[in-house]
């Protein structure tokens, strides 16, 4: 664990950096900014990044089978054709919910694209509750709601068996497990499966490791940790140099390397200057354990 090593990618300091995506055929990490609203594309051999601007804020970027990629934009699923810069729409969401968007989202194993919404913060962590909830975007493009009453929609992904979904309301201080269903998509059975402590903060991003272990990037814990989904307990803490991380995955050759990012969003100019990082990418090397290839949409 001494070989763990942390180091920022590039320059650019994101105002709420996001939905960090592994894209093997590009060699390039993929993420957001969600209020900065753009896609941003980190070459990790010319170490340059690209970005695309869009029209509302973009709170996820995957990967697409047909090439390309799909983004939660606004209260949207979209397509995005990277090359051309082209945004089109998939379908809606929370129409009757104004001031509602997106956030965190994410590919299951069988190709749809679950994401889910919350209303729009005062500042950071401040929103009116119960607002958002958690939908899936079907490969034939047909949308379903499977609850709603949600806080702050956030971290998911599934066993590496596929029976189990795990997903966090970042309010609830907790992260949760269902019962999956492949087939359908269908979820059920929830339960907590670890309660944050207090210096964790709150949760938000997460991935799984091929250890089958959960790591959760902590929102104003400056830190991601790793949880046994089995037996609910923490097994390591990373700790990194901004107190705003967002979300993980990881990356890089065979998976093996982690990337973290983080937000500036909220931070008055004292605390700016003490952590000139905040809102930059974290790659973490040196964990001694992989993650797997993030599954594409099917549609
Ligand atoms: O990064 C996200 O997922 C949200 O969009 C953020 O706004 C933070 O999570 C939130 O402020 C603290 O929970
Ligand atoms: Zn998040």
């Amino acid at each position: 664990m001494s070989s763990v090593k942390i180091e920022c990618i590039g320059t650019d300091r994101y105002r709420l950096g996001e939905s960090p995506v592994w894209d093997e055929k590009e060699n390039s990490l993929l993420y957001v900014d969600i209020t900065g609203r753009k896609v941003c594309r980190w070459d990790a051999g010319s170490g340059q990044v690209q970005a695309v601007s869009v029209d509302a804020p973009v709170s996820s970027v995957a990967l697409r089978k047909s090439g390309d990629y799909v983004i939660t934009l606004g209260t949207r699923f979209a397509a995005l054709k990277w090359k051309e810069q082209l945004v089109t729409t998939i379908a809606q969401v929370d129409r009757d919910k104004a001031k509602n968007r997106f956030n965190d989202g994410k590919i299951d194993p069988a190709g749809r694209y679950f994401a889910g919404t919350m209303a729009e913060e005062i500042r950071p962590a401040v929103l009116e509750p119960r607002q958002g909830s958690l939908y899936m975007l079907c490969p034939d493009h047909s949308v379903v709601k499977h609850f709603d009453q949600v806080d702050i929609s956030n971290g998911l992904d599934w066993s590496l068996d596929h029976k189990t979904f795990f997903y966090i309301d970042s309010l609830s201080y907790s992260v949760d497990a269902f019962d999956y269903d492949l087939q359908t998509g269908k979820i059920g059975n929830r339960r907590s499966i670890y309660k944050v402590e207090k210096e964790e903060n709150i949760p938000d991003g997460m991935c799984i490791d091929t250890e089958g272990k959960l790591w959760v990037a902590c929102y104003n814990g400056g830190r991601v940790i790793r949880l046994d989904p089995e037996t609910g307990k923490r097994i390591q803490t990373v700790k990194l140099p901004v107190d705003k991380t967002t979300s993980c995955c990881f990356g890089g050759k065979d998976y093996s390397e982690m990337y973290v990012t983080s937000a500036s969003d909220g931070m008055d100019r004292e605390r700016l200057s003490q952590q000139p990082q905040a809102g930059g990418v974290f790659k973490i090397t040196g964990l001694g354990v992989k993650g797997i290839p993030p599954y594409p949409f099917a549609g």
